[in-house]
């Protein structure tokens, strides 16, 4: 996931810049898509009668569908800035990482985890404006099986319309199973890079039969994935679901850089509103139905906790006053286990455009302006990817994969205009390496969230706790050798694609045994990006964090709809499954706001302040 070289910081990457710098005067410019709402005066009004947290993937669907109803003011609060233009462009989607759109968390060493780096999103579309777009829905048995856990109406028959609702697919797709219409474009991309179809064969003569639609009725196999963009253009939730309307919309406010302190609770355990950090100064607003938190799997529970919900000791040991004893909030922290140590080949034949001379990447940057095309437009090599069920799996009844083979393409050899410095984009679209990482789909360790500091600026503790049993180290095992396996194909010998599997600093093990390949996933062990779970959904107030409707346990018109109430992972990636929550959030929240054909008004109006002040600081109160 790491970006080789700082664009725009350093003058070696100069080159990178000015490109870069083009792009941007070309590409629509960010002041366009900023309205007076942005503008958050003392005077401006402060009576919503929904309040969502985080415009990420999950929380701009919510303000979206709550502000179809234009008799609903919807206020959504974003702590990061607009949308940087550059975000959608395919190639460069690594190259927010590190920056000031990223939060940039670390681990606390925990199990196998020394402590690393954690992206996420800190701007209008959240992690969906800087992910890698792959649209992933999981596996129909992975949403039974929330169900199973307790919650009704989260069954892959009930999930499936969300899925639906939300997607506009341009391919040619089982309609039963995909939507077209909706606001969330979804395609493979334009541009097949020239690897796309040697890596499939190789996987097909592994072992591994072609599957066109991994989202469709069966999960695993080789496939040619698709991705939430058109055109050659990155849809993020805030392009699909925001950006269209926001002008459109007077009921719709949206304010980005102001980031939420916490939720203000009355003293009977019911939001009435938020407080938070305006680009103008700290402001108070208030929700007359409800506050939605969607600010994902590492801040939602943060913001619960600074409210004063969560496990009552860890809040008291951490000098927050307890308003409701919610134990599971911050628990069960899951994500998708890969590795930094991958399954490395050499591409020895120049089977890739290079971007070897100037006048071959002004050529590609050029075919981007016009209409994107052209190996910008997509992400090389890594539209390919495998779903596959392991031998640990036979005779077992159930089919959902325990492996994704994830492929990326790497630029390992600086070499003419690359030599400065790899601009954005080109470890992906102009490589020399591809390297293939086995994603464990479903590791049984969790993690937890815990608060640092009371300040809502410090970011949380993060604790991965990765660690396998020996059952799931084998399982892992097999998903390197499958990998590895793909250099005794027929389709890699004929493209010189060759496997390098050197020794590894710490490992002894010969290399391409299964030792060698248990000490790469060991020692090289990271996070996928795909962090869930951390406000569970469930029945039981002990175990969970929110219900099946999404409402916090024991609190009023409070919800959280974000990857956090994932009770267990989807067997893939997680932009889609959040996209989905968002929805089937904003739908039981309208049908809860929806009675005989009337918008109900049954929430009373909090009075004033009066009620709130027991939870608020001094400053608090003469906030505007
Ligand atoms: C680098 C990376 C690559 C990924 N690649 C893929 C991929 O290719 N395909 C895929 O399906 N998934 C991918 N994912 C995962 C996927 O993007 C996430 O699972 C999904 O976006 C989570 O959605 P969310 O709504 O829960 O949170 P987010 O989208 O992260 O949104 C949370 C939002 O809340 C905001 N926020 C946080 N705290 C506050 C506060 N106090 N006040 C106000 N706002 C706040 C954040 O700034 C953010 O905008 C990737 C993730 C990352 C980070």
């Amino acid at each position: 996931m790491e970006r080789a070289c700082p664009v725009a910081q350093s003058p070696a990457c100069t080159p990178a810049s000015l490109f870069t710098t083009l792009l941007l005067s070309s590409l629509r410019h960010d002041g366009e898509r900023q309205r007076d709402d942005v503008k958050d005066s003392p005077d401006a009004p402060k009576d919503f009668d929904f309040i969502v947290v985080g415009g990420g993937s999950a929380g701009c669907v919510v303000a979206s569908r709550l502000s179809e109803n234009p008799a609903w003011r919807v206020l959504l609060l974003e702590a990061g800035p607009e949308e940087p233009a550059l975000t959608e462009v395919p190639a460069f989607n690594r190259l927010f990482l590190h920056t000031d759109v990223d939060w940039q968390f670390r681990t606390q060493a925990s199990g196998w985890d020394p402590g690393q780096y954690v992206p996420r999103g800190r701007t209008l579309g959240g992690s969906s404006a800087i992910n890698g777009m792959l649209y992933s829905r999981g596996h129909p048995e992975d949403y039974d099986s929330w169900e199973r856990m307790g919650n009704p109406g989260w069954a892959y028959r009930d999930v499936l319309p969300f899925f639906k609702k939300s997607e506009n697919n341009h391919d040619e797709v089982d309609a039963d199973l995909h939507g077209r219409g909706g606001p969330l474009d979804v395609s493979h991309f334009p541009y097949r890079d020239e690897n796309v179809p040697v890596v499939l064969e190789a996987m097909e003569q592994a072992g591994l039969p072609f599957n066109a639609d991994h989202t469709g009725r069966e999960q695993s196999g080789a496939t040619l994935l698709q991705f939430t963009q058109r055109d050659g253009h990155r849809r993020s939730s805030n392009q699909a679901f925001i950006a269209p309307v926001r002008r459109k919309r007077p009921n719709l406010v949206v304010r980005p850089l102001s980031p939420v302190r916490r939720v203000l609770l009355d003293s009977n355990k019911r939001a009435v509103g938020v407080e938070y950090d305006g680009p103008h100064g700290p402001r108070v607003a208030l929700a007359r139905r409800e506050v939605i938190v969607s600010a994902g799997a590492l801040q939602s529970p943060q913001i619960l906790m600074l409210s004063g919900i969560g496990p009552r000791e860890h809040l008291e040991e951490a000098g927050i006053a307890p308003i409701h004893d919610l134990p599971a909030v911050g628990q069960n922290l899951k994500d998708h286990l890969t590795t930094m140590l991958t399954v490395n080949f050499t591409v020895t034949k120049t089977a890739t455009e290079r971007s070897d001379t100037l006048q071959q990447r002004l050529a590609a940057y050029a075919r981007y302006l016009d209409g994107g095309h052209g190996p910008l437009s997509a992400t090389g090599v890594r539209q390919v990817a495998a779903f596959f069920r392991t031998k640990q799996q036979d005779g077992t009844s159930g089919r959902r994969p325990l492996i994704h083979l994830e492929v990326i393409g790497q630029l390992m050899k600086r070499r003419g205009a690359a030599a400065n410095c790899t601009a954005p984009g080109e470890d992906s679209v102009w490589y020399d390496q591809i390297r293939i990482s086995p994603v464990l789909l479903h590791p049984r360790y969790s993690g937890q969230v815990r608060l640092n500091t009371t300040s809502p600026r410090s970011l949380p503790l993060l604790y991965l706790n990765i660690s396998l049993d020996e059952d799931e180290e084998r399982t892992w095992v097999e998903g390197f050798r499958v990998a590895a396996s793909l250099n005794d194909t027929a389709s890699f010998r004929e493209a010189g694609i060759v496997l390098d599997a050197p020794p590894l600093p710490g490992c002894t093990a010969a290399p391409n045994s299964d030792a060698y390949w248990g000490c790469a996933g060991r020692r090289g062990a990271q996070t996928w990006g795909h962090l869930t779970g951390t406000c569970r959904m469930g029945p039981d107030a002990a175990a969970s964090v929110v219900d099946a409707q999404l409402h916090v346990h024991g609190v009023d018109g409070l919800r959280v709809v974000d990857a956090s109430v994932m009770p267990d992972l989807p067997s893939g990636n997680t932009n889609g499954p959040s996209i989905m929550v968002g929805e089937k959030g904003a739908e039981l929240i309208r049908q809860a706001h929806w009675d005989n054909g009337m918008w109900t008004d049954a929430t009373p109006r909090p009075q004033g302040h009066g009620s709130i002040i027991a939870f608020c600081p001094a400053s608090c109160r003469t906030r505007g």
